[in-house]
């Protein structure tokens, strides 16, 4: 390369050239260095393939880095660990601290390698004309970069060493050049121009002086080129070194990474075979975990079936004894309120029984007292009497004596003076005569006076035994008050007594089972207080078979006011319901009525011939007639009705008038009266019994399937009494209702069809008005619809149910098993009516006072 050539091209540097030439310090060769390394990229030396491509980017990086000031790159001014240590640059400026040669430089921020580079290149370039733009080897393998250095440690020390070298030939920065090097420099111009200055008017000297310098520096510059050509052979052979460890290490780490391969395909595969092998146990897993999940489910399920079962077996156990508990409970409360009203009712029928015996032994012992007093009285008063007569005829005998004795005296006192004048004529021989006479005289008139006192003390007797009669004839007639007083006490009293058994009282009788066993078999019916109270029956339901196999029986208790066993007759029930009949007389609406179904005894216990209807009246004759001696009078009139297929039906008129003849209800003045009905007026007791033959004949009688005579309407036998006292004044009017109702069987049960059917329906409306009507009765509310209107049966019964009346229920049952539904039925209802509660019942009853 002809280096004068391109200097010709090159601008003329003003520069003097260095007069120093022959000896290039450290300096130049430090230049030269990095010239070389431009003209090595120029002439295309190999550049060491980066081992890796990453290795790359940090090299641009750096180079970029390098090429900030310090301002850029922040304070710092050792932002990376690979920066030229203080040490070095120590050395380059020769001694001087970098803060010094700062200072010297004018500026503390040109510590750069790019400013190195720039101004050796420069320099340089301006020495030899090479470019220095060219990329810089050393750069992009020198110490600023950490990755490079660190993996050239690791490779080899020689490359190191190398780089190192580099780092140590590198010229200082241009602003803090170390004195020595332009010092030489300084020294070398300014021999120079000393020269130059001396020669100046000697072209040729000086010519030839140039040349010489020229030559010299051309020597210079030459040996400086060997130098550096060997330096750069040195380095080549280095870098060759390290290019053949590069690529030693390069094919190791080639192998290396062919070994890792392989390991990572190996493992890769192992991987994939401990996948599949893991993702098979695992599915095997999953499939064994699925079992036993649905083992345990179903264990599970199984367990909380037990449990399920269990618990609903423990709450039905615990239910049912909860409903033994409540119900016996329930039987003790009731029991122990019966208990309570029993003894209450006891203590004041007890009290009332004193009180009435003692009112009547009172007034028995007054009646005695006054008949005996009176009698006794009049005995003494006959007596007193006969005495007063023989004491007057002693008396008139006294008299009689006495003007016998007087006229005997006023002889005897005649014959005294005769005698006296005889006396005095005869002497002492008469005066013992007449001191005898006068001694006679004397007694007569003792005995005189006697008799007189003696009829003053009679009449005087007399006198007070007819005082001690009318008093006698007064307490009488005060007693006799105070007995009508007493009754009407009693009446209350007993009313009183009624009102706390209750203005609905509801009684049960079973009827005897049938001497054939042709209607099938008896149900099990207990009558667990027979022997107390007897309030209490408890059917057994039919067998019912459990899965265990186990058989049981249902039980159903009831509790009513009173329960009649199949042994009890008519006679011993009429025996609880006579009290109540008396209330008729005593003023009160009563109506009593039999319910059950068909066959159950109804009939047999209202309307047979020792039922209910013929007691009840001849009670009421009985009591009638009683009552009279206090006082009281009663008029007794009777209807008998019956309600079929809600129609009013006159039971003692002619069955022809039945379709023909319209009755009406009407209300009136708290009366019930019906229209066109036959009146019947009970003169004595034998006129009931032809009044329910009468009744029996035309009674609607119809054949069903449960009863071959069963009646299929309700029949009515209302008795009115009016009653009035005439002691008193009082009046009274009292109804005595005695109902039959109709069989109350279901629909189901009956089989009834065609007009049989439209009975029982009709029926079946009327009864289940009778318990809408007890049932709104029961809730009490003052004013409220009672549906008395919903049938004929409770319109016709509207004064004799409710507020103005008492009420009794006969619940008939059947003993039969096949009858236990409708009986169950029949019971149920009677017990919702036993339930209700009806307010106090009030007597039509009025005193004229
Ligand atoms: N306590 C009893 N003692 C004896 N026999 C009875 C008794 N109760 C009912 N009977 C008899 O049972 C049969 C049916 O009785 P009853 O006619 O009184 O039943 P019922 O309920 O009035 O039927 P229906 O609703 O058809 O009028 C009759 O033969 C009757 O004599």
């Amino acid at each position: 390369m002809d280096y004068s050539e391109e200097n010709s091209n090159m601008q003329v540097s003003r520069m003097r050239p260095p007069s120093n030439i022959g000896s290039p310090g450290k300096l130049g060769l430090s230049e030269m260095t990095q010239s070389d390394n431009n003209v090595r990229t120029q002439s295309k030396m190999p550049q060491p393939r980066p081992i890796k491509h990453k290795l790359a980017a940090p090299v641009t990086e750096s180079v970029a880095q390098r090429r900030k000031v310090f301002p850029q790159r922040g304070e710092d001014p050792y932002p990376r660990s690979n920066m030229p240590p203080p040490q070095t640059a120590q050395s380059i400026t020769g001694g001087m601290s970098l803060a010094d040669a700062g200072k010297r430089a004018g500026s503390s921020a040109t510590y750069t390698s790019s400013s190195r580079t720039a101004s050796s290149a420069s320099s340089v370039s301006s020495m030899s004309g090479l470019p220095s733009s060219k990329p810089d080897f050393s750069k992009s393998v020198g110490p600023g970069h950490g990755h490079t250095k660190s993996l050239y440690s690791a490779r080899g020390g020689q490359l190191s060493k190398t780089f190192s070298q580099s780092t140590r030939n590198r010229p200082a920065p241009n602003g803090s050049r170390p004195r020595s090097a332009s010092g030489t420099r300084n020294q070398v111009a300014s021999t120079a121009s000393k020269q130059v200055a001396k020669e100046e008017w000697n072209e040729e000297a000086k010519r030839g002086q140039l040349e010489g310098v020229y030559a010299d520096f051309l020597k210079m510059t030459k040996s400086n080129f060997d130098d550096s050509i060997t330096t750069i052979q040195k380095r080549n052979i280095e870098l060759e070194i390290a290019k053949q460890q590069l690529e030693t290490s390069n094919s190791i780490l080639t192998k290396e990474l062919d070994a890792t391969r392989e390991k990572a395909q190996t493992l890769e595969g192992k991987l994939m075979t401990t996948t599949i092998s893991l993702a098979t146990s695992l599915d095997e897993q999953a499939r064994a975990s699925k079992i036993e999940i649905d083992d345990l489910n179903r264990s599970h399920r199984y367990e909380l079936d037990d449990i399920r079962r269990e618990r609903l077996a423990e709450e039905e156990r615990q239910l049912r004894s909860h409903r033994d508990e409540t119900h016996e409970l329930k039987r003790q409360a009731a029991m122990e309120l019966q208990d309570k009203i029993l003894e209450i009712e006891k203590n004041l029928e007890s009290k009332l029984e004193e009180e009435r015996s003692r009112r009547i032994r009172e007034v028995e012992e007054l009646e005695a007292q006054i008949q005996r007093g009176g009698q006794t009285q009049l005995v003494e008063l006959e007596n007193k009497t006969l005495e007063l007569q023989i004491i007057q005829g002693a008396l008139e005998d006294a008299k009689a004596g006495l003007q016998r004795e007087q006229a005997l005296k006023a002889e005897a006192q005649r014959s005294l003076s005769g005698l006296e004048e005889k006396m005095r004529t005869m002497g002492l021989e008469t005066s013992t005569t007449i001191m005898s006479l006068q001694s006679e005289v004397q007694s007569q008139s003792a005995k005189i006076h006697f008799l007189e006192s003696g009829s003053r003390e009679q009449s005087d007797r007399y006198a007070e035994m007819e005082a001690s009669l009318r008093e006698a004839q007064e307490s009488a007639a005060s007693s006799k008050t105070k007995l009508m007083k007493e009754e009407t006490l009693r009446r209350s009293l007993f009313n009183q007594v009624q009102e706390l058994k209750g203005n609905i009282r509801v009684m049960c009788r079973v009827r005897p089972a049938p001497s054939n066993d042709a209607e099938g078999q008896v149900a099990q019916i207990k009558y667990p207080d027979v022997d107390k109270e007897s309030k209490e029956v408890e059917l057994l339901g039919k067998e019912e078979k459990s899965s265990l196999g186990n058989v049981t029986r249902k039980k159903y208790p009831f509790t009513f006011d009173r329960v009649f066993g199949p042994e009890c007759q008519n006679e011993e029930i009429f025996g609880e319901i006579s009290q109540l009949v008396q209330s008729a007389l005593d003023g009160y609406n009563v109506c009593i009525f039999c319910y059950g179904q068909t066959g159950s005894g109804k009939t047999h216990t209202m309307s047979s011939a020792d039922g209910m209807i013929p007691r009840a009246t001849r009670q009421i004759y009985e009591s009638a007639s009683n009552a009279k001696e206090k006082g009281w009078s009663y008029t007794m009139e009777g209807n008998f009705v019956e309600v079929y297929n809600e129609e009013i039906h006159d039971l003692l008129g002619s069955s022809k008038d039945f379709d023909r003849k319209k009755h009406e209800i009407r209300h009136n003045d708290k009366q019930t009266i019906v229209t066109g009905l036959e009146t019947v007026p009970l003169t004595s007791a034998n006129t009931v019994e032809k009044i329910l033959d009468s009744a029996a004949k035309n009674r609607s009688v119809a054949a069903t399937k449960s009863n071959e005579r069963s009646s299929r309407s309700h029949s009515v036998f209302i008795l009115k009494l009016v009653g009035k006292n005439s002691t008193t004044n009082e009046t009274s009017e009292g109804i005595l209702n005695l109902v039959d109702l109709a069989g109350s069987e279901r629909l189901k049960s009956s089989g009834a069809e065609g007009e049989r059917m439209k009975e029982t329906q009709n029926i079946n409306k009327s009864l289940s008005c009778l318990g809408d009507v007890i049932g709104a009765l029961g809730q009490g509310k003052e004013g409220a619809h009672i549906p008395y209107r919903n049938s004929k049966l409770t319109y016709l019964l509207q004064n004799s149910l409710g507020g103005n009346s008492k009420t009794l229920m006969f619940v008939m049952a059947s003993p039969l098993e096949a009858h236990l539904t409708e009986t169950l039925t029949s019971l149920k209802f009677a017990t919702k009516v036993h339930n209700t509660h009806i307010g106090t019942a009030k007597k039509s009853r009025r005193s004229n006072d």
